[in-house]
């Protein structure tokens, strides 16, 4: 059986991926009066594939990361001769030269679409240009009274809060990772305010501020946290309340900050036309795709700080990427400073740990800051000793801890039905919805509690749980009814909804159906006809992927009876640290156990084009 024969049986190429290889095969018949050989036309559906799998590519080496079930795969070398010999493929020589207009490019052993392997190129150089660039700001001696304000333990080095906003005095691009509550947005609140006193201090403008998220409820959730911080600040000794005023209270969605373009993924803010902003500060990064993290760079004007945050050991982007993975990869592990560093800011931080560097690092060796330690109280429920073993992949621990007796958390093992496990909570919550007295509070009240899955497909996917659930609630017949919770499946940059916005279905004052969707990070809500939407689907039941930057006060996780390649403990995590005050987990021994033993791995060059040497 040739090549594209088995890649053609079930479960491999997608109808586009083959699509891509018969656009290649008839230029190339157009072209030479040949088509290309076999394993340059596998490897353009591969490369597809590969996208639509969330990797960057595919790695000559190791392709049946791509597809379940034996295939005879080319010897790689030869796979590469070939592929090198072939006008359809560009190997650039140089790491940062731009491709000829080949749709596929080939480069340290992976193959890309042209199109990605520019975005991760140049979101390379971007990033390096960032981080190279020197912030504005002289003098930090002049800063330690009100840096002492706001980090009253600050001195030794030992807390990470202070030494993240000490640096961010020093770096263009910095990164700042923690797990849930470990104080990422309390740090950022302090540290914009070490920002606005040094400008105050040296007579420059305050800097233009701006926060922002991969989505609408990221960023309302963001928001929000900033507001406590600022109000926690607001109860400090010797901070000015005209400081305090200065510190931003909103959030903007990535797109939004960007400014979409009636359809054209292209945003009004790029190279040519850059943010109007001296801090660009953007929380829950590790969902940001490879397209949207290369166009947010590129944006970030010269002179400009840019502070990503993200939680390293959450799921990555639904779309291509991996993107956070590779930017800590080069950043380090962010747990002590660099000699240098520590020497500059010692009037700061007095003497801290040093480093001569962290040997694995990359080009953003010393831009990052990981924040260990938990402050969040929740009175209810106890999941950090839970979050840690599954971070960790320690099954025993999770087992043990599960069917032990941790507060808020309550484990369902061997349930393969949450809609029997958890009837009376979910379908009443469901069912409350409809009669809610507007559709701001129905939406708040939705997101209250979520059942979330593994899977989209099978028994105890997202989609079928969704059918079962619109049948309970008697909305099979009616399509758009009272109370449906809808969730857009793509970017539609027209409507202003992307992928993952969750809206609600309920009629307005003159009694016509509209579904009803958050404002943008703007607070408001917009209502849409439902015929005129976007693609989108039932959002009762989700996947952990569509939830991610959203907390819910009750989550419902419902792993799948068999194991699949899809889980993972990057995947229980996430779903486990959505969870504010309880957690239901329905699941199986061995399924569970399988889960913690994989780590969700996606293909990616960023690391090394960063200067991440391989391991
Ligand atoms: N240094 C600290 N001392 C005491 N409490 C703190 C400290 N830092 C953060 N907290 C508290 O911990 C909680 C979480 O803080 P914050 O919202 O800043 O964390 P986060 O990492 O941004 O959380 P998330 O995972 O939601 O993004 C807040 O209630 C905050 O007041």
């Amino acid at each position: 059986m040739s090549l594209m024969d088995q890649l053609s049986r079930p479960g491999g190429l997608r109808p586009l991926d083959h699509a891509l290889a018969q656009v290649l095969r008839r230029l190339g018949m157009a072209d030479t009066g040949s088509a290309p050989p076999e394993p340059v036309l596998a490897a353009a559906g591969l490369a597809s594939l590969a996208v639509a799998q969330g990797h960057a590519g595919f790695e000559l080496a190791r392709p049946s990361l791509l597809l379940d079930g034996p295939v005879d795969w080319p010897d790689p070398r030869q796979w590469r001769d070939a592929l090198a010999r072939s006008p359809w493929v560009s190997t650039p020589a140089a790491e940062d030269a731009a491709p000829t207009s080949a749709p596929l490019v080939m480069e340290q052993g992976l193959v890309y679409l042209r199109r990605y392997r520019e975005y991760e190129r140049r979101l390379a150089q971007g990033l390096l240009r960032i981080a190279a660039a020197a912030p504005a700001g002289g003098d930090v001696a002049a800063l330690a009274p009100v840096f002492a304000a706001l980090f009253p333990a600050a001195a030794g080095g030992a807390d990470a809060q202070a030494r993240a906003a000490a640096l961010a005095l020093l770096r263009s691009l910095l990164l700042v990772t923690g797990g849930p509550g470990t104080g990422k947005t309390t740090t950022i609140a302090r540290m914009l305010v070490l920002l606005l006193e040094q400008a105050r201090a040296e007579g420059r403008t305050p800097p233009r501020i701006a926060l922002a998220a991969p989505t609408g409820r990221a960023a309302d959730r963001m928001a929000g946290s900033m507001r406590n911080a600022i109000a926690r600040l607001d109860q400090l000794p010797l901070l000015d309340d005209d400081l305090l005023s200065e510190l931003p209270v909103r959030a903007s969605t990535l797109h939004r900050l960007l400014g979409t373009i009636p359809d054209s993924p292209r945003f009004r803010h790029d190279a040519d036309h850059p943010l109007p902003f001296d801090v660009v500060v953007v929380d829950e990064a590790s969902m940001v795709d490879l397209p949207l993290m290369c166009k947010l760079v590129e944006a970030v004007p010269n002179g400009c700080r840019l502070v990503l945050l993200g939680d390293p050991d959450q799921l990555p982007s639904v779309e291509a990427g991996d993107v956070l993975s590779g930017i800590l990869r080069a950043a380090g592990d962010g747990q002590v400073l660099a000699i240098a560093d520590a020497t500059r800011l010692q009037p700061l931080l007095g003497d801290p740990p040093a480093t001569q560097g962290d040997a694995t690092a990359g080009g953003l060796a010393g831009h990052r800051v990981h924040l260990q330690h938990g402050y969040r109280q929740s009175s209810g429920l106890q999941l950090s000793p839970l979050a840690d073993a599954v971070r960790t992949g320690d099954a025993d621990a999770a087992l043990a801890l599960l069917r032990g007796a941790l507060a808020g958390v309550e484990f369902h093992e061997g349930a393969l039905d949450p809609l029997v496990a958890g009837r009376e909570a979910l379908v009443g919550h469901w069912r409350a919805l409809a009669s809610r007295e507007d559709p701001a509070t129905a939406l708040r009240e939705a997101g209250r509690l979520c059942l979330l899955t593994a899977l989209r497909e099978g028994p105890q996917g997202a989609r079928g749980l969704n059918a079962r659930i619109e049948e309970l609630l008697g909305g099979r017949q009616s399509g758009y009814f009272q109370g449906r919770l809808l969730q857009v499946t793509e970017n539609s940059y027209r409507h202003r909804l992307f992928n993952g916005d969750v809206g609600i279905c309920m009629r307005d004052a003159s009694g016509a159906m509209v579904a009803w969707f958050a404002g943008d990070g703007d607070g408001g809500l917009r209502g849409f006809h439902p015929g005129a939407l976007p693609a989108h689907e039932s959002a009762f039941a989700m996947t952990v992927h569509k939830a991610q930057g959203s907390e819910f006060d009750e989550v419902w996780l419902q792993l799948p009876r068999q194991p699949s390649k899809v889980l993972s403990r990057e995947l229980v995590y996430t779903a486990l640290t959505r969870a504010r005050s309880v957690l239901h987990l329905c699941a199986d021994e061995t399924v569970l156990r399988e889960a913690l033993s994989r780590h969700s791995m996606r293909v990616s060059g960023l690391a090394a084009r960063l200067g991440v040497e391989a391991s």
